[in-house]
């Protein structure tokens, strides 16, 4: 994978980074294959002897000189074959491995990636590129190995041959191959962007598509799919367009080098005829060189679709490795160490957070948690609830400040350290697209079915799982689909109960959830806070009345912390809001002297 932190790998450098592990498989695919075509071409040398032979008449040379001239045909016809058939088996195994090893690389590198990436892109384009990069470099070890080796080596072949008819001719044919290839590699290469443009369509294509899928409900609600359609429609026809400028600048080039090596073969049949008039040829040598300039014809032919082919998987590999190998914005530092595991206690000190290009988030939040503290935060919507979570579980970096949990800064320690030491109920708990039982244990790996048993009941989602129709085994479809909010969120209860994690953050753990599911989950959440430092999140207040304090914050600033009987019996926010919540439940205060 990329150094982390580095710039992007060149396509070359990379493909060579992961087939490195795999080398003698893939020398030994070309080594067949170089030498398959040399079989081939000393082969048609062969022919050209035996042709010498048999011209010479039944009275000429003796039989069993050309008897052995047709053994020594054969035997090069079916090394000829059995070597191709090598570099096929060997290419089986060595380029598959290469393809599947890249794909393995480019997943672990996009998991690498902070939120704030993925905020950004669109991960079905996401997932297209790590697909198209695999494909493309299996494809460009298939093109080097059946579409440039073989034409290569054959023209050069032709050319040592022609040399044995005459010298001044091969290299006249060496020269001619030469300019042509030189020729056709510059003017593949200058087609590069538009291949590269063409893999940028598709994948933006493909990212539009996965993300109008996965909204499908939206869609339909607003009656909109024909408007998605003609959207789609769209970018499939700016997709289209950059695939035929991509296709139409191949076929100048294999027009150009169709006119180019027609020319070559007249010419060297031409000078076969003219040296076999003046008596320098033999009837073989001419039958040779017609053999060997089809060869070159051929050759040149195949060796400039593999070269433009090639130009343009190299374009394809290097759109798609841009898009992945951004650096991780976050990563481990190198002297990072393992989170000494504690009690759970956080502290903040002056945290100061603006998402980039939008105002400040938190302004200079100061704020200390003890271990075992239950801590409530409520505050208008968009005041940065969510963001201090976010930044508590190192998905962002706070522009300055620091925080610590037990004694120690989050960005001393590794990441999976940190996250090892945090259980969360997020705010949208979309599920796997697997079974019931697997999304609890998604908390635990390593946990028994007993144990996800009891976190289902303590979650009290026991009987809902019990209604499904497969129990535990019942997939939750694409996101949890297949769930109400109310139940995901209860399995989401479930997983964190399953993780042993000293500090639990919850953000808004049941806002999805009616009265009566609350009330049936708060003691599933009695049993998920005990003995943890939480930090909760909540819109509704009845979800932190039994917790040991709550703060308030208003545009990144906390403007009132107390107990929540404290906070009630003062006018503020939080007396606010409760009012709302329990309208005349709430005493009235006395009035201010
Ligand atoms: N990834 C992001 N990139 C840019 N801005 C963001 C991002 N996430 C949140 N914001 C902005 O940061 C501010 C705080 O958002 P945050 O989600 O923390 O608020 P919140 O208090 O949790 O809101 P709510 O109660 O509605 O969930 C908002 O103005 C929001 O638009």
């Amino acid at each position: 994978m990329t150094a982390k932190g580095a710039a992007p790998l060149s396509p070359w450098r990379f493909l060579f980074r992961h087939v490195r592990p795999r080398l003698l498989g893939h020398l030994l695919v070309f080594a067949a294959v170089l030498a398959a075509v040399l079989c081939s071409i000393a082969a048609q040398f062969g022919l050209k002897q035996l042709i010498d032979l048999i011209a010479a008449g039944p009275g000429g040379p003796a039989a069993s000189a050309v008897w052995r001239a047709f053994a020594v045909l054969c035997l090069l016809i079916a090394a000829d074959n059995l070597l191709w058939r090598v570099a096929g088996y060997a290419a089986t195994h060595s380029f598959t491995a290469t393809a599947g090893r890249i794909r393995e690389a480019l997943f672990a590198h996009l998991l690498g990636h902070s939120p704030s990436f993925f905020a950004d892109r669109l991960p079905g384009a996401l997932a297209a590129r790590v697909s198209a990069t695999a494909v493309s470099a299996f494809g460009t070890g298939n093109v080097l190995a059946w579409g440039v080796l073989p034409p290569a080596a054959a023209a050069f072949g032709a050319i040592i041959v022609t040399a044995h008819v005459h010298l001044g001719l091969a290299a006249g044919l060496a020269g001619c191959a030469l300019c042509i290839g030189l020729v056709l590699f510059r003017m593949a290469r200058r087609t590069t962007p538009l291949h590269r443009l063409h893999a940028q369509r598709v994948a933006a294509l493909d990212g539009e598509m996965v993300d109008v899928v996965g909204n499908i409900a939206t869609v339909r609600a607003f009656g909109a799919a024909w408007r998605e359609q003609g959207r789609i429609g769209m970018a499939v026809e700016e997709e289209v367009a950059s695939h035929r400028r991509s296709l139409w600048s191949m076929e100048w080039l294999r027009l150009l080098h169709a006119g180019m090596t027609v020319i070559l073969v007249a010419a060297t049949l031409a000078a076969g005829l003219w040296l076999w008039q003046q008596g320098r040829a033999s009837v073989g040598d001419v039958a040779l060189l017609a053999t060997l300039s089809l060869t070159i014809l051929n050759a040149t032919r195949d060796l400039a679709v593999g070269l433009v082919e090639l130009t343009q998987l190299s374009a394809r590999l290097d759109e798609a490795l841009r898009a992945l190998l951004v650096p991780h914005a976050l990563r481990d530092r190198p002297d990072a160490k393992p989170l000494r595991p504690g009690a759970g206690s956080i502290r903040l000190e002056g945290v100061r957070f603006a998402y980039p290009g939008r105002g400040t988030v938190l302004d200079g939040l100061d704020l200390v948690v003890p271990a075992g503290q239950k801590l409530g935060i409520i505050g208008p919507s968009g005041c940065g609830k969510s963001t201090l979570l976010a930044l508590l579980q190192r998905f962002h970096e706070p522009d300055s400040g620091r925080i610590l949990i037990d004694g120690q800064e989050l960005g001393a320690v590794t990441l999976d350290s940190l996250h090892h030491a945090l259980a969360v109920v997020p705010q949208d708990t979309a599920m796997f697209h697997r079974s019931v039982a697997d999304n609890i244990r998604y908390g635990r790996p390593d946990a028994q079915m007993a144990e996800i048993r009891r976190a289902a009941a303590m979650a009290h989602c026991a009987d809902m799982i019990a209604d499904l129709p497969e129990g535990f085994d019942t997939v939750v479809g694409n996101r949890g689909v297949k769930l109400s909010g109310g139940q995901r969120q209860r399995l989401a209860i479930a997983r964190a109960l399953l993780s042993p994690a000293p500090v639990l953050l919850l953000d808004e753990a049941t806002s999805a959830l009616d009265s009566d599911s609350e009330r049936a989950v708060r003691d599933g959440l009695e049993e998920l806070i005990r003995d943890r430092t939480v930090i909760a999140v909540a819109h509704r207040l009845s979800t932190l009345q039994n917790f040991d304090r709550i703060i308030v914050l208003d545009r990144g600033r906390i403007v009132d912390d107390g107990t929540p009987s404290e906070l009630a019996l003062r006018h503020g926010p939080y007396r606010e809001m409760l009012q709302q919540q329990q309208g005349g439940l709430v005493p009235d205060l006395p009035e201010a002297a």
